[in-house]
Formats: structure tokens, C-alpha cells, sequence
């Protein structure tokens, strides 16, 4: 008799090979392979254990870096640098937490490793295709560029990931967004991650993991991927994953954590392995034309509220959710907006390029191509053009092939690594009424310092925004 399989998707493939078991309801233990730590959410996980005369199941698990609290100047001061009491609390805590209970790498503020842990973990080679991986904190979806399945968890999960090594979780369902055709020479993986969201809204993607695949996908450098999978949990879905390729293979050769020899070639022959199967199932399946997507903006104060740069902001009218329609008129009073607004005439006063959604290498080239070619300074009404390596060795990729003095001849900023302003948690915030073309990834109220709007946009657009004053169509400058 043929022996029969039964197709699967990437997910299932990776999750069912780390359930531990099953309960009647669908509950798995789910074995975790990889910890990703920062200093904000896991103080009172360390804290639980220590209370509990427990110890951690497997600290070599964990891969640790102190990123949101950490100033972006000021590093000569050391930790003196940091003024937020609670911000020093919290970053010499995870200095403490790990010296105790040690971990496979840790990469503490003013270190040169340092960086956003989304960015600085797969560099890292941290996150390997086939792990299942976790962190305090939602951008963890990033990591499923990796063809890894990713996820951010509560504190109170991370406790039990630190004691038991395993979480306990439902499977997702599985959506597939297929994208096919070719992006656009100024199109990117922003732009295609905001088309996405603008097409099924920050809710469309709740309760599943979304594989993006396609032939524009399998084009996407590892960075674009990442980006992508960043912003599936801004799609609702707390986990966005991507095939193993040639390119995923290349990317993890020689990274610090990455295996060696024997190993490497075991691990190569099972990576090969890990994609969705012929016939597997999707619950969903969202299908796009890479080749229509045109570089996008937001107008409001949610990820889905986006239109391309030769569109205009909508009006509330057209919209038929009445929900919804509520949402653009608070969002426009927020933002002092008017519907009908052509994206171009939007003119922000402040640019933040950095973050986990585009803080990587590429995102720092393509920005100083911009910079370079438009061959001017920031424009008058920008009163800060801020530069945010993700990590400490993009900064130094970066120095090295001169895109710092790009930035600061230009009239940019070039700061020291971390999560920044991206959102208002260490000094670098935005002030009440101010408004700023951002590479991140959230653009809720509040977000970038009290009463700030935030466009989100690609590296790109923000640059260009810095040198016009204004929005622009990127595309007539690549
Ligand atoms: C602070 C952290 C818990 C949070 C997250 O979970 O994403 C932050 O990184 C963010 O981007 O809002
Ligand atoms: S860069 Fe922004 S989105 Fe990413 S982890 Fe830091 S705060 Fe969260």
C-alpha cells in the first residue's frame, strides 16, 4: 500500500513538531526553543522565580539586550545617561537577572552588540528556521522571516517559558497572503506590510499565523522579511512567517549562534524541509499584485488607516462601518487633518528612521540613497531628523560605508542604538502637536510622546520627507 501524508502548512509543520501533548480542548504544551529578553517585561518574570526558589529550565535559551528604555546620546555618561528612574531601575535589574541566572548571549546597554532585540537576534543567529520562539513583546512576529514560528507572550508567560522551557498555547488557525508579480523600483517590504493591513485591517489577521509567500516574497532581501512578518501582529496576527530559501540559508551561515560543520549540514538538510506542503490547507487566502502596490502613508491613528502617496486622505462619509467611520473622524481631529487632503501636501516637522520594522542595514542604504540623490539638507520645518541604527553592528555597517556622514551632513541626527522614538518610553519623544514621517510601526495616539501624530511610511518616504519638507512620490527618485 502507498503510504499516504498528510499535507501541511509551514506552521502546523514546525508547531506539531514542538507539542509536548495535547489537552481535549486544544490547549498544547508547545516546547520553546528560543528566548528573547528585554528589560521591560521581564523583571517581574525574573522576580516570580526567584519568589518560587525556582530556577530557569534552560537558560541557554535565552538571548538578552536592554533596547527600549536606553537613551540614543549621552552613552559617554554610561549608565548615568539614563535620567528615568524607572527606566535605570529596569535596565540595571536585567543587568542583575541575567548575571544570576546567566543565558546564552547577552548584549546590555552600552555594550557594542546592543540593539533592538528584533534586529539584533537574527543577526545574532539566534533565531534559527524551524524554532519556535518567544518574547515579551509583541514585535516578536519579526522572527518568522526566519521561517521560525514567533510569537510575543505576557510577563506572566515568560515566567512559565523561563521555568518550564514550554508555554502553554492554541494552535493558529493558517492564512496565506500570497504576493506574486514584482514590487516596484521605490516599492518596498513597508509599503507591501501597510498594503496588507490597508487591505484586511488591523483585525483581519486575529487568530491566525500568516505565511507570506509568492514570487515577490521569495524577491524580498531577509531584511524586507522581516519587516513583513513585524507587521503581521499590526494585521492582528500575533505570528507571520516565510519559507526556507536559498536566501534564509545564506543569511544564517557564519552568525555568532548559528550551527558549525556536521551540525550545519544536518540543519541545512532539515531547514530544506520547511515549507508549507503541496495541498496543505489555508483558512484563508489573501491574494496581492505585487506589481500594483505604490508606496504608502498613513493618515490616522491606526496602521489600516494608509493610502498610497497619489492618494488623499478619505472621507468619513464612504466609509459604511459606522464603527469605523467614528475612528477616521476622531483620528482626524487627532491628527489636524481634513479628508481630501492629497498625501503630498502633508508636511511633517519631525523624521524618525529606525525601529525593528525598518532600523536594519538596508533600511539605513535605501535611506541615504534617498538623502544623497535629492543632494540637499533637511528642510527648514523639520526641526528633528533622527537616525536610528537598529543595532550596534548596523551602526557600524553603516559607518563604515559612510552612510553616517550622508545622514549628517544632510542635517540628520546619527544616534546610538535602540528602540528610540518609536515609542515614548526613554528621551527621545515627540511633543504635543508635532508630526512625524516614522519608519516604525505603530502610529496609535500617542505613540511617538503625548498629543504626537505619526505617519508610518518606508525609509524612503521618510527620508524624502526630511529633505522635501513634504511627502513625495519615492518612486521618481530611485
Ligand atoms: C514594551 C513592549 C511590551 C511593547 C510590545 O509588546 O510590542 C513594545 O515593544 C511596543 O512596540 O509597543
Ligand atoms: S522598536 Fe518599537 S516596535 Fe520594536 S520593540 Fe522597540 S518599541 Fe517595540
Amino acid at each position: 500500500m502507498q503510504e499516504t501524508t498528510n499535507p501541511k502548512t509551514l506552521y502546523d509543520k514546525i508547531f506539531d513538531e514542538h507539542v509536548v501533548r495535547t489537552e481535549k480542548d486544544g490547549t498544547s504544551t508547545l516546547y520553546i526553543d528560543r528566548h528573547l529578553v528585554h528589560e521591560v517585561t521581564s523583571a517581574q518574570a525574573f522576580e516570580g522565580l526567584r519568589l518560587a526558589g525556582r530556577k530557569l529550565w534552560r537558560n541557554t535559551s535565552i538571548v538578552a539586550t536592554a533596547d527600549h528604555n536606553t537613551p540614543t546620546t549621552g552613552w559617554e555618561k554610561g549608565m548615568d545617561g539614563i535620567t528615568d528612574p524607572i527606566a535605570h531601575l529596569q535596565v540595571i535589574t536585567l543587568d542583575k537577572n541575567l548575571a544570576e541566572n546567566g543565558c546564552a548571549a547577552y548584549f546590555p546597554f552600552l555594550s557594542r552588540g546592543q540593539g533592538v532585540i528584533h534586529v539584533m537576534g537574527p543577526e545574532e543567529g539566534a533565531i534559527l528556521p524551524g524554532m519556535t520562539v518567544v518574547c515579551g513583546d509583541s514585535h516578536t512576529s519579526t522572527h518568522g522571516a526566519c521561517a521560525a514560528i514567533a510569537f510575543g507572550i505576557g510577563t506572566s508567560e515568560v515566567e512559565h517559558v523561563m521555568a518550564t522551557q514550554t508555554l502553554l498555547t492554541k494552535k493558529m488557525k493558517n492564512m496565506l497572503v500570497k504576493v506574486d508579480g514584482k514590487l516596484k523600483t521605490g516599492v518596498f517590504g513597508k509599503d507591501l506590510a501597510l498594503a496588507v493591513i490597508g487591505k484586511i485591517g488591523t483585525a483581519g489577521g486575529t487568530g491566525y499565523a500568516i505565511e507570506f509567500a509568492g514570487s515577490a516574497i521569495r524577491e524580498l532581501s531577509m531584511e524586507g522579511r522581516m519587516t513583513l512578518c513585524n507587521m503581521a501582529i499590526e494585521a492582528g496576527a500575533r505570528c507571520g512567517i516565510v519559507a526556507v530559501d536559498e536566501k534564509t540559508i545564506e543569511y544564517m551561515k557564519g552568525r555568532p549562534l548559528a550551527p558549525e560543520g556536521k551540525q550545519w549540514e544536518h540543519a541545512v538538510e532539515y531547514w530544506k524541509t520547511l515549507h508549507s506542503d503541496e495541498g496543505a490547507n489555508f483558512d484563508t487566502v489573501i491574494e496581492i499584485n505585487a506589481s500594483e502596490i505604490v508606496p504608502m502613508v498613513t493618515w490616522g491613528t491606526s496602521p489600516e488607516m494608509v493610502v498610497p502617496i497619489t492618494g488623499s486622505t478619505p472621507f468619513p462619509e464612504n466609509q459604511p462601518d459606522p464603527v469605523k467611520r467614528e475612528g477616521w473622524k476622531r483620528a482626524y481631529k487627532y491628527m489636524g487633518l481634513e479628508p481630501g487632503t492629497q498625501m503630498t501636501e502633508i508636511y511633517p516637522n519631525s523624521i524618525f528612521i529606525g525601529s525593528c520594522t525598518n532600523g536594519r542595514i538596508e533600511d539605513l542604504r535605501a535611506a541615504a540613497y534617498v538623502v544623497k540623490k535629492l543632494g540637499k539638507k533637511v528642510a527648514p520645518n523639520i526641526k528633528l531628523a533622527l537616525v536610528v541604527p537598529g543595532s550596534g553592528l548596523v551602526r557600524e555597517i553603516a559607518e563604515k560605508e559612510g552612510l553616517d556622514q550622508i545622514f549628517i551632513q544632510a542635517g540628520f541626527e546619527w544616534r546610538r542604538p535602540g528602540c528610540s522614538m518609536c515609542l515614548a518610553m526613554n528621551a527621545d519623544k515627540l511633543s504635543e502637536g508635532d508630526r512625524c514621517a516614522s519608519t516604525s510601526n505603530r502610529n496609535f495616539e500617542g505613540r511617538q510622546g503625548n498629543k504626537s501624530r505619526t505617519h508610518l511610511c518606508s525609509p524612503a518616504m521618510a527620508a524624502a520627507a526630511a529633505i522635501e519638507g513634504h511627502f513625495v512620490d519615492v518612486r521618481k527618485i530611485f
